[in-house]
């Protein structure tokens, strides 16, 4: 069955003080109104999850990304047999390199977290069971099934037939950083570029 596709990026960066933080927001309207989430949504037609991660975190936050700059951590597939319109494969995406003021939009108004002290309990049912992972640089790939509340995980597999080797490890020695012209944040570049 082939599902919807849509994508979810998590922007980091670091604090003068050495903290890992990465951004969410809490979701204004559609799917997972009130949860904090990533910076993501629907693929338009003809789009590639890399080109719409760039396009909508330029929607939802005001920050611009390159592609090349945003690094693929996996695949997860959102089942829900009680409302299959809710049904959904994610692309997930972290990036370290970006540029711009982050701002309000009408789908979420963006906050910064630090890596350890996610919001998780408000956030969807599954993000507690990857999200750190993704953020650690461990890469995902995994089914998850939500109950008749369309809230609870029942079942979550990980597919175990995916290498990962699509993904790349975000989390290497931090060889330079720099800060953007447009932006206050000290933005790692993992790079050294
Ligand atoms: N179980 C789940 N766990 C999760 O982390 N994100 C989920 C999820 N189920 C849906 N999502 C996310 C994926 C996607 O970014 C978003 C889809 O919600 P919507 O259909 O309301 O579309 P959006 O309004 O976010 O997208 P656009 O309209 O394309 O901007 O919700």
């Amino acid at each position: 069955m082939t599902l919807p596709q849509v994508c979810v990026s998590y922007i980091l960066r670091r604090t003068d003080d050495g903290r890992t933080q990465v951004m969410l927001g809490r979701k204004k309207k559609g799917l997972g109104l009130g949860n904090f989430v990533g910076l993501g949504g629907k693929l338009e037609p003809g789009e590639t999850p890399v080109d719409a991660a760039v396009r909508e975190i330029h929607e939802e936050s005001g920050l611009s990304v390159r592609a090349s700059d945003l690094v693929p951590m996996g695949r997860l597939r959102y089942w829900f047999p009680h409302r299959p319109a809710w049904s959904q494969e994610s692309s997930v995406f972290v990036c370290s390199i970006w540029s711009g003021t982050p701002k309000e939009s009408d789908e979420l108004n963006p906050e910064w977290f630090d890596q350890g002290a996610l919001p998780l309990a408000e956030m969807w049912d599954d993000a507690k069971q990857w999200l750190p992972g993704v953020l650690a640089g461990k890469p995902i790939f995994a089914d998850f099934t939500f109950g008749a509340d369309l809230a609870t995980v029942v079942e979550h597999s990980a597919q175990v037939d995916q290498p990962g080797r699509e993904c790349q490890d975000h989390t290497g020695p931090i060889r330079g950083s720099r800060i953007t012209s447009e932006s206050p944040a000290l933005v790692v570049d993992h790079n050294g570029s």
